[in-house]
């Protein structure tokens, strides 16, 4: 009797399984054990090693990581500069490995928008930011009769962005930060469905990157649009209710915070909580304070409970 309900339940739990929605199907950025390696001098570089990232539409998110761990060149490949070595990633629906480079251009200019660290690399010097904001719609072709059209979008995009005031001066003529929310203007100027950054307030202090932050802020509430922030600053990613680490190549940890109201007083704080990433092929990298507290290497010993796993020393009885 047990036996027959044991088998009814694994048929039941196989055939979930196999009715179960694929990996990301719901998520508007989607990377499934991504590799990019470059090879120099016969040198193999593994910057990417089978990373797994899902981002869902209307996300603002920072991604975090040491120095080398990979994340420009995840954020070129989701930018549509670089190609992975192997793997799969798509954004908004493009399949960002099998695009030829007719829709490549027309993702880059269409799909994404993106603000660089180096202020000066994200506007063209000799126009003004209102001819900045405008370039792209013209760019994508939108006919010369809307030009109109164009100029008031960039200047309600100024606007939004709290830089109104610069709309008739070249990038020389305004600050570092007044330069970087023209950047993200300019990066909005097409309604992408995402906006991707990389150390966008590398190059400024502390209170401009707070200024930067809020624009961003604003652009993901006011215009819905999805954003992934690269950056070194722990202010920056204490901000957002998602941070994700990269470790050699590969997502490690997350912290995903939320507002909780303490029910007597009233009060509303932020509670963060760390989670270790499970990989597609079901790996969890432990860490290293913990494997070293209770002096676990090599193996250990695994059990299943009904509501988790245990994971135990290895002892020298087995048991
Ligand atoms: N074009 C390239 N050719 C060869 N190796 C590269 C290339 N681009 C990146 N790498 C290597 O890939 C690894 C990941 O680099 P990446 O720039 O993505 O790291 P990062 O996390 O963005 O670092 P940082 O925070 O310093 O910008 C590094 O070892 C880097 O040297």
């Amino acid at each position: 009797m047990t036996d027959a309900l044991d088998l009814r339940e694994l048929e039941r739990r196989a055939t979930a399984g196999r009715s179960a929605p694929g990996y990301g199907h719901d998520a508007l950025i989607s990377c499934d054990r991504l590799v990019r390696v470059f090879s120099m001098d016969g040198v193999e570089v593994q910057a990417l090693q089978g990373l797994d990232l899902l981002v869902r539409q209307g996300e603002l998110m920072a991604l975090v990581g040491a120095s080398g761990s990979g994340k420009s060149t995840l954020m070129n490949i989701l930018a549509g500069l670089d190609v992975p070595t192997a793997g799969a990633a798509s954004v908004a629906g493009c399949d960002l490995l099998a695009m030829g480079s007719r829709d490549r251009l027309r993702y880059r200019r269409e799909v994404v928008g993106f603000v660089w660290q180096q202020t000066a690399r994200n506007l063209l010097p000799y126009l003004t930011a209102v001819q900045n904001v405008s370039l792209p719609a013209q760019l994508r072709g939108r006919a010369a009769g809307r030009a109109r059209k164009r100029a008031e979008r960039a200047d309600s995009l100024l606007a939004l962005l709290g830089v109104a005031d610069c709309r008739d001066r070249r990038p020389h003529q305004m600050s570092g930060g007044q330069q970087q929310r023209v950047a993200i203007a300019v990066a909005l100027a097409n309604e992408p469905s995402v906006l991707l950054a990389d150390e966008p307030t590398g190059e400024l202090d502390s209170q401009t990157a707070e200024q930067i932050f809020a624009a961003f802020r604003t652009a993901n509430e006011e215009l819905g649009t999805t954003i992934v922030i690269v950056t070194h600053d722990q202010a920056v990613a204490a901000e957002v209710r998602r941070t994700v680490a990269i470790r050699d190549g590969r997502t490690s940890t997350e912290i995903l915070r939320r507002t909780e109201v303490d029910t007597a007083t009233g009060r509303e704080s932020v509670v963060a909580r760390e989670y270790a990433m499970l990989d597609r092929a079901g790996r969890l990298q432990l860490p290293e304070e913990y494997t070293r507290a209770l002096g676990m290497r090599d193996r250990v010993l695994l059990g299943l409970e009904p509501d988790r796993i245990e994971i135990r020393p290895d002892t020298p009885e087995g048991v």
